[in-house]
């Protein structure tokens, strides 16, 4: 029964529906024996070491997004000069967090080329492109609260941004900004080992952080494909969700304490249960008044610029063990997810799935060979990817052996495969999470990130197919392939529609409709990614016209000149804003 995939190298286990009912499935040894982190290293960079140098043969400097019809750059923002440059030259430490193209009238500071700024412009997707002619990457709160209080009397548009990881065009400028990138803040702060609450500034980088909390016993309670390249702070901004949400849950559960500076006169930093402030640390519990912080996470930059982040953080697990199997339909993708969660119970840590178009995709692009013994029937299946995370490795072998063994003989699985060791962990993992790289190789990727019911899930992809098969865009080559993956566990699907190149018509045969066929099933068209300035005309699929009202109106309370990420996030309003303001986008 046991098989050893070429992929997963020498001792990795197979094991198949036969005709006789299946021996009992052995877990083997997937608790490493060395106390390095299981499955904390598993993802390669991300984005590839490679973006940059793409980007910047596609960099244009036109003031435009690369696609669609762009909002209008509000007249009433100060374009940046030398003026400006002296003044964050003067209140910044070091010269060198002032990067720009607006020349230097004395020749105090050097100029620098827009392929300096390139990365910091456009997103590491190459499709949202701005045209900033100044980075400022300041070190401490003070120096972010300076900015921001100038940038406020100056009325000057700015962009916070983390790592530029993001699939939403959040995080880049969409004219000419100014760019405020928080990497410059990467202090840990402090961490307590007995509540494990950790904080720290906000652009410390995740797997820093991870690999910070690693020998102390702990991890980050959330994982993403980005980890290498995102920060905390960016994290927290988009709320973002990632491979260990179905455990550990969302950031709205985990972090506790928010510092972010206020785009007001003064750049007020609003510092919510934070250590400091006369406080030992973040406090756990804590019910006075209305829960600030909450509002900050997920909000995009939009109500201040978030420069500390107290999370909590869970301990690391000593025992880990990944399968990924195959079942013939989506039906069975929501079986298995079903007995997997009666069986394996507190253990479970992550539960994923991709479709066929994804494993042969990861395939094609790493040139592995595909860890199952065979063909699926009629050439097409799915596969899910389950991991246990726990303190008894016995206990954990023994439900998932039960799982398994359960799944086989019911005839529900097909085929799968059991990681024996911490390699195998992670080439295991490697098929799911190189998934979004794998698409960006093959050409212009239209991402979609939505929430739905899990029983009519895979049915947007599956009419996705259909639709651009009709329109003919598969046949003209236009469309190269449709791709299905996602968390079950949390009800979130990613489509990954990759295109030949960036193209109106694709776009225009994929929006609303995609929008149109998430709501229709009572989904939401952002699960995890964000709005940005891709969906800021789209919340109403998802938001009631009275819940918008109600964000508009937060949004200006805490920005009334509208400077922080202006026409991303939310739909124009139509009212001004107080004290004569100019609109707020
Ligand atoms: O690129 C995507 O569409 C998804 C990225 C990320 O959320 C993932 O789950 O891998
Ligand atoms: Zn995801």
């Amino acid at each position: 029964m046991a098989r050893c995939p070429a992929a997963l190298g020498a001792s990795a286990r197979a094991f198949k529906r036969t005709a006789q009912p299946a021996a009992r499935v052995a877990v083997g040894a997937t608790a490493s024996s060395s106390s390095a982190p299981l499955g904390l290293a598993r993802a390669s960079r991300f984005p590839p070491a490679s973006t940059s140098a793409a980007v910047a043969r596609t960099f244009s400097t036109s003031a435009a997004r690369a696609l669609g019809p762009a909002p209008p750059r509000r007249p009433d923002f100060k374009k940046l000069d030398a003026e400006d440059v002296a003044f964050f030259r003067s209140v910044l430490s070091s010269d060198s967090s002032v990067i720009t193209t607006i020349p230097s009238p004395d020749g105090s500071w050097a100029t620098a080329s827009a392929d300096d700024l390139v990365s910091y412009n456009v997103d590491w997707m190459d499709k949202y492109h701005g045209n900033s002619p100044i980075l400022l990457k300041p070190k401490t709160t003070d120096e972010v609260s300076k900015i921001i209080a100038y940038c406020y009397k100056q009325r000057i548009a700015v962009v916070p941004q983390g790592g530029n990881t993001g699939l939403v065009g959040g995080g880049v400028p969409l004219y000419d900004e100014l760019i405020l990138n928080t990497e410059g803040l990467n202090q840990i702060r402090e961490f307590d080992d007995v509540s494990g609450i950790l904080t720290v500034d906000a652009g410390c980088i995740l797997e820093n952080l991870s690999n910070y909390l690693a020998p102390k016993g702990y991890m980050m309670p959330l994982d993403l494909g980005a980890k290498g390249s995102c920060h905390i702070g960016g994290n927290v901004s988009t709320n973002a969700g990632g491979l260990r949400l179905l455990r550990y849950g969302s950031l709205h559960g985990t972090v506790l304490g928010i510092e972010a500076v206020l785009p007001d006169e003064k750049g007020t930093v609003l510092s919510i249960n934070m250590p400091g402030d006369g406080k030992a640390g973040a406090l756990r519990k804590d019910n006075t008044g209305y829960d600030l912080k909450q509002l900050f996470v997920g909000a995009e930059g939009t109500l201040g610029v978030v420069t500390g982040v107290s999370i909590m953080t869970p301990r690391l697990p000593s025992a880990i063990n990944v399968a990924v199997l195959s079942v013939p339909d989506f039906e069975s993708v929501q079986t298995v997810f079903k007995e997997t969660r009666a069986h394996l119970g507190e253990i479970l840590s992550a539960f994923e799935f991709f479709d066929q178009e994804g494993l042969e995709l990861v395939l094609h692009h790493t040139g592995a060979k595909s860890p199952f013994e065979s063909e699926p029937e009629g050439g097409r299946a799915f596969y899910v990817l389950i991991e246990t995370s726990g303190s008894n490795k016995d206990h954990d072998d023994e439900k998932l052996g039960g799982l398994l063994e359960s799944l086989l003989e019911n005839g529900i699985i097909a085929d799968g495969t059991l990681a024996q060791d911490e390699t195998q962990v992670q080439s295991l993992w490697a098929l799911r999470e190189s998934l979004p790289e794998a698409a960006g190789k093959m050409g212009k990727v239209y991402k979609y990130d939505i929430s739905l019911p899990l029983p009519t899930m895979y049915s947007v992809v599956e009419e996705a197919r259909e639709r651009f098969a009709t329109k003919g865009l598969i046949e003209d080559g236009s469309i190269k392939t449709v791709v299905g993956y996602g968390h079950i566990g949390d009800g979130n699907l990613h489509i990954n529609i990759v295109a030949k190149q960036w193209d109106e018509k694709v776009e225009s045969a994929i929006e609303p409709w995609v929008y149109e066929a998430t709501a229709k099933r009572n989904g939401s068209i952002s699960a995890e990614h964000g709005l940005g300035l891709m969906k800021a005309n789209s919340v109403h699929y998802s938001k009631s016209d009275a819940a918008i009202q109600v964000m508009q109106q937060l949004r200006r309370l805490f920005d009334p000149r509208g400077i922080l990420n202006p026409a991303k996030y939310l739909p124009p309003t139509e009212q001004l804003p107080g004290e004569g303001e100019q609109k707020v986008q």
